[in-house]
């Protein structure tokens, strides 16, 4: 019987991975093959701010040969049984099981998350891999009668380019790769530049998994991307990412009227009704605002409270916040590491200096960066805010949450739902009929009573409004990976 790792022992799989960077390059993967560059880019450990690793940057040639490779092998790809696509992914979530302490490592190490968290991101990865391989896409008939028979077949597009950020590398490139895969496409992945690591590995620990040029991983910077979007063998882009580069990737796949998903940005709401238990729902509430350090698109963003709650929930939510581990993610009793990167910690900062300049705004606890090494903020919660101010109207993306008071439900769903983000949003009360109701009006891809983040497999997630166009995960997921063929046929004989 083998035993389980200890706390001890993943530690020790954590330095030796770390080590491990010093002695072996990191590299792409292209058409089966591991590839460097001559150019390099330095990977920076958000805990320290110092460079952890340096990866190769691909050039506009290695993505054209990784494109060229990725269109031959295609076509005997999508001739594969559906079982055999369906078998080689589930030896990648193989893979990712067997790995999952090495690769939790490099996540925490570029990403600054919690050694468990990131542990939980590589296990919720296969679990998401085997979970997708259960749908199967059939030919559908919709008519058939003595005149004609019209049957919709789906065929894969061809190749897919997935670009993904930083917040959650592998748990936001491994479904585009499982969707894009099991449809019979072929992969071009370009991970973030500020986290390329795990999915790096992934892809050389998987490579021969598949044949060669079915999956290839390149890491890039943001002209990368463009190259992609622009790419005329590419054929669909999977993106996820900020509302601001969505609408750029947008522009750049014009030209080629490519296939898109876009998974952008959120702003998300969660309205707590009169009726609500502040004590039994306030530690939900604070870890569905502060997981990954407040870095997950459909975190909630703004917390709508009554006047009659308002104080309780303040003093809760604050509570909470002042008794927070904040520190250095491989320690296993830190509960919020870094904010994974300077421009993101600088974004942060500008927020709570427009906080602090808010008359009446009351910063109940954090408020600041911490000093030392690293882009460590406290954990923070203001009362008295609203609308007008950045922290409220914008997604800071880090682990800050304006309360903000209402009197009138109405007038609470009518604020949740202004602005353009549409990701997600959530109800929170006792009477759940009624929490249900008001849920009904709220207008976000994904909403949830008395619960707030995490995607079902099997459902289809993504952004209502300016948050997202298309849709990932379950069968409406997967067919955005397809192209619908109507078929008018004769009469069945
Ligand atoms: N809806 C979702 O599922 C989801 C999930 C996670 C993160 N996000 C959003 O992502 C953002 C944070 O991630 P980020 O800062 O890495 O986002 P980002 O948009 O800056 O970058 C995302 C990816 O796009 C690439 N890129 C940048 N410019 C490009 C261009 N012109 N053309 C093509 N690619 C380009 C980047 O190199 C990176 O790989 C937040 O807004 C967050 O809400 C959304
Ligand atoms: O599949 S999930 O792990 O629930 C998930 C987490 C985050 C995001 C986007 O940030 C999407 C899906």
């Amino acid at each position: 019987m083998t035993s389980q790792p200890t706390p001890s022992d993943r530690f020790t799989t954590a330095t030796a991975t770390i080590a491990e960077l010093d002695r072996r390059p990191v590299r792409h993967l292209i058409g089966g093959a591991l590839a460097d560059s001559d150019a390099h880019f330095e990977v920076i450990n958000p805990t320290t701010g110092q460079p952890c690793a340096r990866a190769p940057e691909a050039t506009r040639e290695q993505l054209d040969e990784a494109v060229a490779r990725a269109r031959e092998a295609q076509p005997a790809w999508a001739a594969l049984r559906w079982e055999d696509r369906r078998e080689a992914l589930l030896q990648l979530a193989a893979v990712l099981r067997e790995h999952q302490d090495e690769l939790a490592a490099l996540i925490t190490l570029e990403q600054g998350k919690p050694l468990a968290a990131a542990r939980g991101e590589v296990g919720r990865s296969a679990m998401l891999i085997e979970q997708f391989v259960t749908l199967r896409v059939e030919p559908e008939v919709l008519r058939s009668n003595a005149t004609e028979r019209i049957e919709v077949h789906y065929r894969p597009l061809g190749v897919v380019g997935a670009i993904t950020p930083w917040n959650m590398p592998l748990v936001l490139s491994v479904p585009k790769i499982a969707h894009a895969l099991l449809a019979g496409n072929t992969l071009v992945v370009k991970p973030s530049p500020y986290a390329p690591l795990a999915t790096l590995r992934l892809a050389e620990l998987a490579r021969k998994l598949f044949p060669p040029g079915v999956l290839n991983v390149l890491a890039g910077g943001n002209a990368f991307g463009q190259w992609m979007s622009e790419h005329p063998g590419i054929a669909k882009i999977s993106f996820t990412g900020s509302i601001p580069t969505g609408r750029r990737v947008m522009g750049s796949a014009a030209g080629t009227l490519k296939r898109l998903t876009l998974e952008l940005g959120g702003n998300d709401p969660a309205i707590v009704l009169p009726d609500a238990d502040i004590d039994a729902i306030a530690q939900r509430l604070y870890d569905a605002v502060f997981v990954n350090c407040g870095q997950v698109c459909m975190a909630i963003k703004r917390l709508y409270v009554p006047d009659a709650l308002y104080e309780k929930a303040c003093e809760a939510l604050a509570g909470i916040a002042r008794e927070a581990r904040v520190g250095d993610p491989f320690d296993p009793a830190t509960q919020l590491g870094p904010v994974q990167n300077r421009a993101q910690f600088d974004i942060v900062q500008a927020v709570l200096e427009d906080t602090r300049a808010r008359a009446g705004a009351r910063i109940l606890t954090g408020g600041k960066a911490l000093s030392g090494p690293g882009y460590f903020i406290e954990p923070t919660v203001v009362a008295d805010i609203a609308e007008g101010a950045r922290m409220v109207d914008e997604e800071p993306f880090g682990p800050v949450l304006p309360i903000i008071r209402y009197t009138d439900v109405d007038d609470a769903v009518a604020r949740a739902n202004a602005g353009p983000h549409g990701l997600g949003a959530s109800v929170w009360g006792t009477d759940v009929a009624r929490a249900c109701e008001v849920a009904s009006r709220l207008h976000a891809g994904t909403v949830w009573v008395n619960r707030h983040v995490g995607a079902d497999p099997l459902a289809p997630f993504g952004g209502a409004k300016q948050s997202g166009v298309g849709r990932q995960y379950g069968l409406t997921g997967l067919k955005g990976y397809m192209e619908a063929i109507t078929m008018v046929l004769p009469p069945a004989a």
